[in-house]
């Protein structure tokens, strides 16, 4: 059998009564090389041809601006969808702050840690729990205290986070950001920071939640960093250092890090390590070696006592998609604070007596700061320790506050408790809902509720436009392969180019798929320029039974490779045969439509490959014999 070079027509036998398939082609469409076979090439097998026309009459220049048009569009429609999103991204952003504003720039939430079966303690509980307010009764005293919000015993890590939430994408949004772990030793600080494998905390989730957000955002580009520094003894040890440096410098490296504040009031610290996480999993292995680092020690409260306070910064560089747009940065700041109980109860001495000494002053002036932030007083004494210098602008004008403190379920314990809830309160005390008259309260909630709402319908219509986006730029690029693909063939291919019709089959194929599946979604969000037209439908339409029908001959088929028409032939086991079959089934657009993806979501926090700081080490039961054993505990960390 032979394939046809004849100008006018491509014609091709067949076994089953020899019809012949004539094609249209005007003469020196396509070089008779193109074809793949030199003129008079018998085939091995009489192929029963599918029923394939090949239509060489459109001049490739006018395909080829058709090709060039529908890019250029394709990229306009991108543009301008991409501005819509930044406009719908600004007025959630705007809503989101003037909600955060509305209640409060400084938050302070209460969580009660749950009794554990580990507990052999009496089993009188003196705490009582409502949505915003702890109520504490001891010896005939009863005593109230409001907070933002109050987590009771069973409050679940998830209940937390939701809380917490909307603070982090505030940090996304370019503020500053603070969240802070405060309370007695073993009240579930680390618990509530950390978590457990199964039972992650704020800050894993935190990084899953960014890196998510961040990958929604088709507006802007984002890149994290990650910082980890302990304050301990007055002094900032640098978490992430590298290990062979830190040993050889340990004492400038490690322990005696600068803070400086430039002019505009950015607090740098020099020195310190910055290491960039580009995916949760890198963003979680840094986080676990920084806690593994973390000082801890033995008191008589908490075998496995934080006695420092542990900072880990997150930095997030945002773009716009724009080349010339500057970068925006901001800072999310989680600190697990040092245990706030005051030493007499400890049974401290020595070296374990003086941590317990600089966690209370640094504390102390920590509840300074924020107390002289709520009555927005004039002076802040941020200069009173190295915590408030460290933190200094990411607790000022702009940022955000959330305090979590931690309290015990325990009546022994009721003295440190009502400590750290007076604490809190003098932490929110100016801007306390509770001291709003009645009036003032409901109309501060009908404001929040109409900007919740408001957040919602543009964060709705973000959503509609990132469709949009990622359906345009599907089309875009399946154009972009097409036309490279057909008018800029590789140099080393050696083989002749697909035809731009067939070529044009496997696209419009594709994306008539892609179509398919996403209209139902989005039938009411189509920008124009995708509405299919009655001729391109029926373009599609035709190409769609043709691939169909080569799918379908060569299942049934015997053949062992299929004539294309007017360029080349592809046998079965050919891996561009094979795409073909795949995009008759699956659209391309189905395998891209998962963005989120790409970073773990919160349901698959529990998952196994999430590696979380092993538990503090307990090196003695005598808080005595620290001191005298090792002046200068190493952790295991040290030793991996
Ligand atoms: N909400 C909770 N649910 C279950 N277990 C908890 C909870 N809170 C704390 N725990 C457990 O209580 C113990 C002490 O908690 P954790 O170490 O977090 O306290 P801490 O306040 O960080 O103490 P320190 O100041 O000494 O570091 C841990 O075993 C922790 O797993």
């Amino acid at each position: 059998m032979f394939v046809s070079t004849e100008k006018e027509q491509i014609s091709l036998p067949l076994e089953n009564g020899g019809e012949s398939f004539k094609s249209t082609s005007p003469a020196g469409s396509y070089p008779d090389s193109l074809n793949g076979f030199p003129a008079g090439t018998e085939l091995c097998d009489p192929v029963p041809v599918p029923a394939l026309y090949t239509d060489v009459t459109v001049v490739p220049e006018q395909e080829k601006q058709e090709l060039e048009q529908t890019i250029s569009t394709l990229e306009g429609e991108i543009a301008g969808l991409r501005l819509q999103h930044r406009s719908l991204d600004r007025t959630r952003r705007e809503a989101l702050n003037k909600i955060l504003d509305i209640k409060g720039s400084i938050r302070v939430f209460c969580r009660v840690r749950p009794i554990l079966l580990t507990d052999r303690r009496r089993i009188h509980q003196p705490i009582s729990t409502e949505l915003e307010k702890i109520v504490v009764r001891s010896g005939g005293s009863r005593k109230e205290f409001s907070f933002d919000k109050v987590f009771p015993q069973e409050a679940s890590q998830e209940d937390v986070f939701v809380e917490v939430e909307p603070i982090l994408r505030s940090a996304l949004d370019g503020h500053n950001v603070c969240i802070l772990a405060y309370g007695q030793t073993g009240t579930g600080k680390t618990f509530t920071m950390d978590g457990t494998n199964d039972q992650l905390g704020i800050a894993p989730r935190a990084l899953v939640q960014l890196f998510h957000n961040a990958s929604l955002d088709k507006s802007s580009s984002y890149t994290f960093s990650m910082s980890m520094l302990e304050v301990y003894m007055g002094s900032l040890r640098d978490l992430l250092a590298p290990k062979s440096f830190s040993r050889a410098y340990e004492t400038i490296s490690r322990c005696n890090l600068n803070i400086q504040t430039d002019p505009k009031g950015l607090v740098e610290i020099e020195g310190l390590s910055e290491v960039p996480i580009s995916d949760f999993t890198k963003a979680s292995w840094w986080y676990t070696k920084g806690r593994r680092v973390r000082s801890t020690s033995w008191t008589n409260v908490n075998e496995a006592s934080s006695r420092s306070h542990c900072l880990t910064r997150i930095t997030i560089f945002r773009r716009g998609v724009a080349s010339e747009a500057k970068a925006e940065v901001s800072k999310l700041w989680m600190v697990d604070l040092g245990g706030s109980e005051r030493l007499l109860k400890t049974g401290a001495t020595g070296q374990t007596l003086d941590e317990g000494r600089a966690i209370n002053l640094s504390l102390s002036a920590l509840g300074d700061v924020i107390a002289a932030l709520r009555r927005k007083r004039g002076h802040v004494p941020y200069r009173n320790s190295k915590l408030t210098q460290i933190l200094k602008d990411s607790l000022g004008d702009g940022s955000k506050i959330l305090m979590l403190v931690h309290v015990s379920p325990f009546e022994e314990d009721i003295g440190e408790t009502t400590y750290s809830l007076s604490f809190a309160k003098r932490a929110r005390a100016v801007e306390s809902t509770k001291e709003l008259p009645e009036d003032l309260k409901k109309q501060k909630e009908k404001r929040i509720a109409k900007l919740e709402e408001e957040m919602r319908e543009a964060e709705e219509e973000c959503q509609k436009v990132r469709n949009q986006i990622q359906k345009a730029e599907f089309l875009l690029n399946e154009n972009k392969r097409l036309f490279s693909s057909t008018y800029q063939p590789p140099e080393d291919e050696g083989k002749a180019p697909a035809s731009p019709k067939g070529a044009l089959v496997q696209v419009s194929r594709a994306s008539l798929t892609f179509e398919k599946t996403t209209r139902r979604k989005f039938s009411n969000s189509m920008p124009r320029f995708m509405n299919s037209t009655v001729a391109s439908r029926q373009r599609l339409g035709a190409a769609e039974k043709e691939i169909d029908s080569r799918a379908n001959s060569s299942r049934t088929g015997t053949r062992s490779s299929i004539q294309f028409s007017g360029s080349q032939s592809l046998s079965y086991s050919d891996l561009r045969f094979k795409s073909i079959l795949r995009s008759n089934k699956k659209s391309r657009y189905g395998e891209t439509n998962t963005p989120a993806m790409e970073s773990p979501k919160c349901s698959d926090l529990d998952s196994k490959t999430t590696s979380m700081p092993r538990s503090k080490i307990v090196t003695s039961s005598n808080p005595n014999l620290r001191v005298t054993l090792s002046r200068h505990r190493r952790r295991m960390s040290d030793f991996i």
